[in-house]
């Protein structure tokens, strides 16, 4: 029996993939979280916990490095809510361009008045802005939301440039032919009459929109953070929304400085919150888990690589999480030679300072075995799983 324990709402179609082997919330100590935005840095984890599923993209809500030397895998979903994003980034350029935040509020103030709608005609002049065709919008990060927010864009008539140095092969072979490629970010930011942001909060990326870069950006410009707050300087942003450098800035993750801010649009975390998206990130979150739990594979880990290890082919399956320095795979191989066990299936995989191996085993493993695994320097997790036997 698994136990896992949910952090945030997580959909229930998602949960309906966790059989009887599972409690979900139950008494015990969890083996493994499905969380969304809730924060886990000050999360005291139990020893139990192997895996944490984020039911979205961003994980910085998650102490990543520090699951990782615990030996606990950390899961995301990736692209399961990027429509939705992209659908609320296109709503967001609206927004900025047509003033169709304040034309609202000012039309509800006409409540209860006479001649409404003379008063409209009268006073819709307040709130003219520009269209978007043939304008530049610049996408900061193109992953799965950038990709599908310049696709989207180029479609509406807009000028589009695109940067991102680490792109990988899927997202560039899913970007449309409009989308220009651009050398640099500061060649995006100077052309751009509309910024928009699609990157991971981390340090390479925090305040990345800052005093510096916003002053390359054209006057007027309109900047879309739907990504995560720290990656822009809000003192810097304030002084640019004030004199009018940034005529708005629209932001899905206000916070204490930003929602007092002038011609800020504070749009509260929506980006994800879609049943289709909400839905797609619990059952992709849940298949990974399921997947680790029971077969030790690992798919769509941010911290670990990903290892297909596939049902197990004899009677034990014992993995390990290792440092990825030299001459692990061969100690590890001499535990089981010194107790004499057949290995019949071996995968050792790595990614960057971590690495995982999975062996099938004939013979049983006692708890001495396991404990000569646990103390070879560099292990930081030895599992056994249950449910293997031909
Ligand atoms: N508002 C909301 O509800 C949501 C917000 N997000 C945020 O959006 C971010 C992006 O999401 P996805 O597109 O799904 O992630 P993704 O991982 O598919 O794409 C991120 C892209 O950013 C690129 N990148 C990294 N550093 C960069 C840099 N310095 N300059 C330019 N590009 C850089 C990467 O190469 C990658 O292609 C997430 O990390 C999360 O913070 C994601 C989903 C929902
Ligand atoms: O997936 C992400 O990174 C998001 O920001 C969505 O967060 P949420 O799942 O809506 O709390």
């Amino acid at each position: 029996m698994f136990t896992i324990k949910t952090l945030n709402k997580i959909d229930e179609r998602g949960l309906a993939l966790f059989d009887r082997r599972y409690e979900i919330n139950g008494e015990g100590e969890e083996d493994a979280i499905l969380v969304r935005s809730a924060k886990m840095h000050d999360y005291v984890m139990p020893k139990s916990l192997l895996a944490i599923g984020r039911a979205g993209a961003g994980v910085n809500n998650i102490p990543v490095d520090q699951c990782a030397e615990k030996g606990v895998v950390v899961f995301n979903t990736p692209g399961a809510n990027a429509n939705a994003v992209k659908e609320l980034v296109i709503a967001g350029i609206l927004l900025s361009s047509r003033n169709i935040v304040g034309g609202i509020q000012w039309a509800q103030t006409l409540k209860g008045q006479e001649d409404v709608a003379k008063q409209v005609e009268s006073g819709k002049g307040a709130f003219t802005g520009p269209e978007i065709e043939g304008k530049v919008l610049g996408v900061i990060g193109l992953g799965a939301i950038g990709v599908l927010v310049a696709n989207a864009a180029a479609s509406l008539g807009m000028e589009v440039y695109g940067y991102d140095p680490f792109i990988s092969v899927d997202a560039a072979w899913g970007l449309s032919r409009a989308v220009h490629k651009a050398p640099s970010m500061e060649e995006v930011l100077a052309k751009a009459d509309y910024v928009t942001v699609h990157v991971p909060l981390m340090e390479g990326t925090r305040k990345m929109i800052n005093k510096e870069s916003l002053g390359s950006m054209k006057d007027g410009v309109r900047i879309l953070n739907f990504s995560r707050d720290a990656l822009v300087d809000d003192e810097a942003m304030e002084e640019a929304t004030a004199s009018g450098k940034v005529s708005y800035y629209v932001t899905d993750f206000p916070n204490e400085k930003t929602i007092g801010m002038q011609n800020v649009i504070a749009i509260p975390h929506l980006g994800a919150s879609t049943p289709e998206s909400e839905v797609n990130c619990a059952i992709m979150a849940a298949q990974e888990l399921k997947n680790y739990l029971e077969h030790g594979s690992i798919k769509n880990s941010v911290n670990y690589p990903d290892c297909e290890a596939g049902p197990c082919c004899s009677n034990h399956r014992v993995t390990l999480h290792h440092r990825n320095v030299p001459n692990m795979v061969s100690q590890i191989a001499s535990v089981f030679a010194k107790h004499n066990i057949n290995i019949e299936d071996m995968i050792n995989k790595s990614r960057k300072d971590w690495a995982y191996t999975v062996l099938d085993v004939e013979n049983d493993l006692n708890e001495e075995i396991v404990g000569e695994l646990e103390a070879i320097e560099g292990v930081v997790r030895v599992r056994l799983i249950e449910e293997c036997g031909r």
